[in-house]
């Protein structure tokens, strides 16, 4: 986890060698320093072809794979942006997982990069949680490199050098809500009135599954024992208002304000995300970003490992368990009848919405 941080490696050269060992199918956004920030989509390239190419000039970041998440940097302010793109509900499939961890790590290689704001391109949902339908019926396969992914991806986050800001603009149950409490810090956003609230937590239990132990953990962790143990078992989904008294968040943000980081986020959001510049959960974020990027990156990094380090091992520890006991649970006669339930009936309610 430190051993990034005082890497007198250059970025460029980790990256050149990670893209050697990418997907050959990948696409990937090129960023190259002395040039205003740019960024090109290159899909039809191997990964070989791209390092040749990224050989010849000076690599400042790339990332990432297929766009199933687009990033950017702001190399002046020390804040990256990292955000899930993958319609309709940026559900976390095996791909998806992958490309989150991919992409993190790239980031994480640019020494001049010290936050990194996790987001979505869509506004109204931060991540649907885990691809149901990764779920059901599964091939013996699949299932256990899917998990890993999962559980990668939680590892990735929560043992990031880099501080992590989660901008939730919208919904983000079960595992979206994994992926806000492994950040740092978490905005959300207010809502659009009452009848359009976005709403946050563990909701596990009312699809007839139950969060794996150290999911849950991290929520005892967030919001202390007996809240979590009582929002864990009824599967509690937090509107903002309650998600900021109970812990689960630590702002929600509703104005629109302008403010003079409306111009540094034009340079930092991705092209999917410019419709976001005077967001305010956006700016909250950035500026949280900020702050944390001038913090002493050594001193940053100590202070999280004295909280984070002791689950992080024992997750390392159990991991081979935890997937054991996931794949035996999910393919379950039960559990597949309740999922299928699930799946029929939020299908029939997007039917209702869209008549
Ligand atoms: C003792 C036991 C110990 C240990 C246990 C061991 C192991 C643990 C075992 C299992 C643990 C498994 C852990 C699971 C964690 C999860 O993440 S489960 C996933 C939970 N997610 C949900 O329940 C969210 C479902 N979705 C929604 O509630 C809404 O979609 C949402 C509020 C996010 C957004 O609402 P809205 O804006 O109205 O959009 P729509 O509902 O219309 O959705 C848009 C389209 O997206 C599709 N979709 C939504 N969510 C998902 C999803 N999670 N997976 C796949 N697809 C999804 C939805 O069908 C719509 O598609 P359509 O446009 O109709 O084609």
């Amino acid at each position: 986890m430190s051993s990034t941080v005082d890497s007198p490696i250059s970025s460029s050269k980790i990256q050149i060698h990670q893209l050697d060992r990418l997907a050959p199918r990948s696409a990937f956004l090129l960023f190259y320093a002395g040039h205003p920030p740019h960024q090109t989509m290159i899909s039809s390239l191997s990964a070989r072809h791209i390092a040749r190419i990224a050989r010849q000039q000076p690599l400042r970041l790339f990332s990432s794979q297929d766009s199933l998440v687009v990033t950017n940097v702001h190399e002046e302010s020390g804040v990256a942006v990292l955000a899930m793109n993958r319609p309709p509900a940026n559900s976390l499939s095996l791909e998806l997982n992958e490309a989150i961890s991919t992409s993190l790590k790239q980031i994480e290689s640019n020494p001049k990069i010290q936050s990194v704001i996790l987001a979505s391109s869509n506004p109204t949902i931060f991540s649907a949680g885990l691809d149901i339908t990764e779920l059901i019926s599964p091939s013996d396969e699949r299932l256990p490199k899917f998990w890993n992914s999962l559980q990668q991806v939680y590892i990735d986050l929560y043992g990031s050098r880099l501080a992590t800001v989660a901008a939730i603009q919208g919904h983000a149950p079960a595992a979206g809500c994994m992926l806000a409490l492994a950040c740092d810090y978490r905005i959300m956003h207010g809502g659009h009135g009452e009848e359009h609230l976005p709403t946050i937590g563990f909701n596990e239990t009312q699809l007839g599954i139950a969060a794996p132990p150290w999911m849950g953990q991290l929520m005892v962790r967030t919001i202390g024992f007996r809240p979590a143990e009582r929002a864990l078992a009824l599967g509690t989904l937090f509107p903002p208002s309650e998600a900021l008294n109970a812990g689960v968040v630590d702002d929600v943000i509703t104005e629109q304000s302008s403010s003079e980081s409306n111009e540094v986020l034009k340079a930092l959001l991705p092209e999917a995300l410019q419709s976001q510049t005077s967001n305010p959960v956006m700016i909250k974020a950035y500026e949280e970003a900020a702050c944390y990027a001038k913090i002493p990156p050594q001193a940053r990094v100590a202070s999280k490992l004295v909280t984070r380090s002791e689950s992080l091992k024992e997750m390392q520890m159990t991991r081979e368990d935890d997937t054991q006991h996931f794949c035996g649970f999910i393919t379950h006669e039960v559990v597949q009848k309740n999922l299928m339930k699930y799946v029929e009936k939020m299908k029939q309610r997007g039917k209702a919405k869209k008549s």
